[in-house]
């Protein structure tokens, strides 16, 4: 039978029960999946800390602290020196079928104090966790950050949420995370990728088929966009790859729109054009070679330019400037019927107005919006207000009050589309956090939406080719640099 990890899919901790459930009313019964864990969570601990002198469990009153049970009988008979601090497990359950299988006392959580060469293997809380830990939780977590204890945490550090990759209190941070069948959206979304450390994803013997969930929520990768892809022909020729235009701000704020062009070139589309207010025509002219130039100094400028059918996706709001004529300018694409991505000052001009835009775009979806954190707060207040929510929740809110694609972005970012379809990027580097890169963004998108990309597959390609351009550049890198080095995949 195929046994299996799903390395595209995220599972919130209730679609993880599920794909429990489903397993074991397969026939595997659950103490055989404990035992597989249990015995994963020991091949980490043993390959990343071979010189271990005493491995101290943690070990909670539920299915987490069972897997801790099992690593903990096994570690001692491999004659690694185990100590087990914690609480009993419920009597009846399969965590406590684990426990009789350890000779040591579980001696109180309160007792343990951290030596020289422990590993803690955290094993108090993972799925299950749906509040805040209590006083003694929080007091030997306080001791081991204190110590500087190295931490192996099962399936997710204690005190983190698996669902929104927020603590719900004081917290583990793990050197090292060993979880099961498939990542949660905890173990990507940020801080939770960072109290995680290493994440590795143990296959425990679950049917690869049972490894599923109805919730649209993935990992970015190409098994999202890979298939739609633009292809390259022999016969093309460049207006079969698509006309991006970028619309330009004033003179002293046209680079941004520079960068967006070049990045929309480099992902392929076949021309690109500057939409220039007058004013700044000569300053653009000065530094534009393969990029054109289409002079657009009002709404009726900017209509009658679409009158050029092949003119199919624009992009609006890197160093824009006008707030007002942002907002012309969006009607007017948007009565147009053209694929639009809204950045930076584009998006500010609608703080407030969010209404107004989903209005604009009815329809079939033509939007994408690339907030970071602080535009994201200032167009959906509330949604950003709402403890509750995840940043996939608040992307997928956000993505159906616009009817658009909505781009979350930061170092975990996501990508949402209104019909509740997410994925979020966890692999770009930091030192993508510099000016202009979000404009390089916006012109990735643009230039694979003018390439007749579905508008989601887009979006998700233009993040993870954006990261790779990032991570190819390495650190010390500017936009300039970032906008050099975009390319399409060979397909
Ligand atoms: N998915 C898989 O493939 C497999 C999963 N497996 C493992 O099962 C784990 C999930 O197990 P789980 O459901 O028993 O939950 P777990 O995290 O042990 O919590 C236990 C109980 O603690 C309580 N509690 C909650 N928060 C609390 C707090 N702040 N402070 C105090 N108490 C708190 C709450 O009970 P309550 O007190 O609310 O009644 C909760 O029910 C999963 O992480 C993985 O390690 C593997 O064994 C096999 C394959
Ligand atoms: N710490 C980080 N790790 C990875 N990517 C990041 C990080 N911080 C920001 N980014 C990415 O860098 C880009 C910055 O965009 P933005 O904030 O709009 O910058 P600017 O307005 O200067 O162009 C986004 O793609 C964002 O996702
Ligand atoms: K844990």
């Amino acid at each position: 039978m195929a046994m299996a990890i799903n390395t595209t899919l995220l599972f919130t901790p209730e679609a993880m029960a599920k794909v429990d459930a489903r397993v074991i009313a397969s026939g595997i019964p659950g103490p055989e999946l404990m035992r597989a864990a249990g015995a994963s969570v020991v091949a980490c601990l043993l390959s990343s800390w071979p010189n271990v002198a005493r491995a101290v469990v943690l070990c909670g009153p539920g299915n987490n602290g069972g897997d801790g049970h099992i690593a903990a009988s096994l570690l001692a008979a491999f004659g690694v020196p185990v100590l087990r601090h914690g609480y009993a497990p419920r009597s009846g359950t399969d965590a406590a079928a684990a426990s009789a299988t350890c000779e040591h006392a579980i001696l109180p959580l309160g007792d343990y104090r951290p030596l020289a060469g422990d590993v803690v293997i955290d094993a108090l809380f993972g799925a299950g966790l749906d509040r805040a830990v209590g006083a003694e939780v929080a007091a030997v977590i306080g001791r081991i950050a204190e110590a500087g204890t190295p931490v192996l945490a099962i399936d997710l550090p204690s005190g983190l949420s698996g669902r929104t990759g927020r603590p719900t209190g004081p917290v583990i941070s793990a050197e090292r995370t060993v979880t099961f069948a498939g990542l949660k959206p905890g173990h990507v979304l940020m801080p939770g990728r960072e109290l995680c450390g290493v994440t590795t994803l143990a296959d425990i013997g679950m049917p690869a088929r049972l490894v599923a969930s109805d919730d649209p929520l993935w990992i970015n990768g190409p098994h999202l966009y890979g298939p739609t892809l633009p292809r390259r022909e022999a016969a093309d020729h460049k207006y079969s790859r698509g006309h991006l235009a970028v619309m330009s701000g004033p003179l002293i704020s046209g680079g941004a729109a520079r960068l967006s062009a070049m990045a929309g070139l480099r992902i392929g589309a076949g021309l690109v054009t500057l939409g220039t207010p007058p004013g700044a025509v000569m300053a653009q002219s000065a530094h534009l070679t393969a990029i054109m130039q289409h002079r657009v100094g009002s709404s009726a400028d900017l209509a009658a330019w679409l009158s050029d059918p092949r003119l199919s996706a624009l992009v609006l709001g890197p160093g824009f400037g006008d707030l007002e004529k942002a907002r012309d300018y969006a009607k007017v694409l948007a009565n147009a019927r053209r694929y639009l991505v809204l950045d930076a000052d584009g998006l500010t001009a609608f703080a407030g107005r969010t209404g107004e835009l989903g209005d604009m775009f009815a329809g079939e979806t033509r939007l994408v919006i690339t907030p970071h954190e602080g535009e994201f707060r200032r167009l959906f207040p509330a949604i950003a207000e709402d403890e509750t929510l995840s940043k996939v929740d608040r992307a997928r809110q956000a993505a159906a009050l616009l009817n658009a694609v909505v781009v979350y972005k930061g170092a975990d970012t996501v990508i949402a589309a209104s019909d509740g379809r997410a994925a979020i990027n966890a692999d770009a580097p930091p030192w993508l956090a510099t000016a202009g890169s979000g404009d390089v963004l916006s012109g990735v998108i643009g230039g694979l939406l003018a390439q007749s990309m579905p508008i989601f597959e887009a979006a998700c390609a233009g993040v993870a080719l954006h990261g790779a351009a990032a991570s190819q550049a390495g650190p010390g890198m500017t936009a300039e640099d970032l906008a050099g080095l975009v390319r399409p995949p060979a397909v």
